[in-house]
């Protein structure tokens, strides 16, 4: 009783009886059992953060590798893969404007279809000004909302199979069974409209090998779809730039064949066709893969057509950084030859593996171009090749893809190849690559000697 007493009325400072060192001890007590708390829960939260950010990471890494219906197809992080044109402004060096260059932007048609469908953006949007006795989409199939509906499951997230700019695309199986793939349109202020006009004139009625073929649409009320064959191994990015291990399932002849593929599509598009279409997207997400490795061009959204008497066309500045050709960046003035320059990034991402611009490099190898033009230079051309390549090619073979890619990105647009040369240029590599690893087979027998010449003439 003493004690209470005393602790709570007349304790002195200098007065330190049992009963106040008791009270002192007391509290000192408290104190370090608060703090005791304290660094508990500080300890419990650091572990739980740590937790957390591990757990993020693994699922990071899980996610990198998917179960597809097709099998295995690693999956690519945006982070590291493409950085869209959206925040960079370039000068126009004949007007003196600045062109802003966006990610997806306007897509105006020189047949003047799009002015319809900007008086309806106007109007509300929403309005379908596209029925299906239109003449332009006599080409396909005409799809009830309701019957994509049943063939993806009503739009589940199970059959997503990725989303773009412009919408989810979604796997589907038709009634005759046969398996499609449904992009369900954005319809972002008559965005969607606009997609599915271009797509619809670009490819609607074109059947080639390496273009993924468009079988058909749906255009109910604001609602617009588009139906392509099901391209089912996944796209380039992913196999390039996704988590494959240390050896990568593209080997070299792979990445030709895909090259070659590409460059059949993208010359059918520019020389197969009249008008002729610009793709003005061509890059490695856009190169879907079938289970042979046969490369089909896809995502039309951007494509511009190109009048015979047409040299160029005058156009908003779209595409995905890293890949624009320097003159279109510079004067919007495009004409195949950007899709010939986005070729050959292209075929410097095959070869390298690398992403056209990657932030987690040093500086001087951030840009692709730039660095691959320095190694080239350098005479360090056979430094460029992919590492997860198990067999690299050999001198030769190399020194004629990475020619081939630095015509492309010629800065005088003029003197760029045109895709059927580049066609003739790649396939000319595979005869001469056949017989040299025949000739690498035939010489195993005989005792080693080295014939690579260390470094690459050019
Ligand atoms: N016909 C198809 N078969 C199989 N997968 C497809 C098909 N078309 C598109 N895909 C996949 O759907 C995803 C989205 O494609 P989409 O063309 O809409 O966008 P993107 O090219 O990835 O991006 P963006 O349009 O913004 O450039 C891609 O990962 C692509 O691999």
């Amino acid at each position: 009783m003493a004690v209470s007493g005393s602790n709570s009325t007349q304790t002195h400072p200098s007065d330190q009886s049992p009963s106040s060192s008791s009270g002192t001890s007391l509290s000192n007590l408290k104190i370090y059992a608060a703090i005791g708390i304290i660094a508990a829960c500080m300890i419990a939260a650091s572990g739980l953060i740590f937790l957390c950010v591990r757990r993020s990471r693994e699922s990071r890494k899980h996610k990198m590798r998917v179960k597809h219906s097709s099998g295995l197809i690693p999956l690519v992080s945006k982070e590291i893969a493409e950085i869209k044109e959206s925040d960079r402004t370039v000068e126009d060096c004949e007007k003196g404007e600045v062109i802003r260059v966006e990610k997806k932007k306007e897509i105006e048609f020189e047949n003047g279809v799009s002015k319809k469908s900007q008086e309806s953006d106007v109007s509300g949007g929403g309005r379908s000004d596209v029925s299906v006795e239109d003449p332009n989409l006599g080409w396909g199939r005409w799809y009830s909302l309701k019957e994509l509906e049943m063939a993806t499951d009503g739009f589940v997230e199970e059959n997503v199979i990725g989303e773009g700019g412009y919408g989810i695309v979604y796997r589907g199986v038709l009634p005759d069974g046969s398996v499609v793939a449904v992009k369900n349109l954005l319809n972002n202020k008559g965005q969607a409209e606009k997609e599915f006009k271009v797509e619809v004139e670009a490819i609607g009625k074109v059947r080639h090998k390496n273009l993924v073929g468009l079988i058909g649409y749906c255009a109910e009320g604001a609602q617009r779809m588009l139906v392509y064959e099901f391209v089912d191994n996944g796209n380039l990015e992913q196999w390039l730039h996704g988590d494959v291990g240390p050896v990568s399932p593209l080997t070299w002849e792979i990445r030709m064949k895909i090259a070659l593929g590409t460059a059949k599509g993208l010359a059918y598009l520019h020389e197969g066709l009249e008008p002729k279409v610009v793709h003005r997207d061509v890059k490695s997400s856009n190169i879907l893969l079938d289970r042979k490795w046969n490369a089909k061009v896809s995502d039309f959204g951007l494509a511009k057509l190109l009048q015979p008497e047409a040299s160029y066309v005058t156009t908003r500045v779209m595409g995905t950084f890293g890949y624009v050709s320097p003159e279109y960046a510079s004067t919007g003035m495009l004409n195949e030859g950007s899709d010939v320059y986005s070729f050959g990034v292209l075929l410097m991402e095959i070869i390298t593996g690398r992403s056209p611009i990657d932030y987690s490099r040093p500086p001087g190898e951030m840009n692709l171009v730039d660095w691959f033009k320095g190694m080239v230079a350098n005479r360090r051309g056979e430094e460029v090749v992919d590492p997860l390549i198990e067999i690299p090619p050999s001198p030769r073979t190399l020194k004629r893809v990475l020619l081939v890619c630095l015509r492309c990105i010629d800065l005088d647009a003029n003197k760029r190849p045109k895709m059927g040369q580049i066609v003739h240029m790649l396939e000319a590599d595979d005869f001469p690559y056949r017989s040299e690893l025949r000739s690498v087979r035939e010489k195993d027998s005989q005792p080693a000697r080295s014939d690579v010449p260390s470094k690459l003439p050019l």
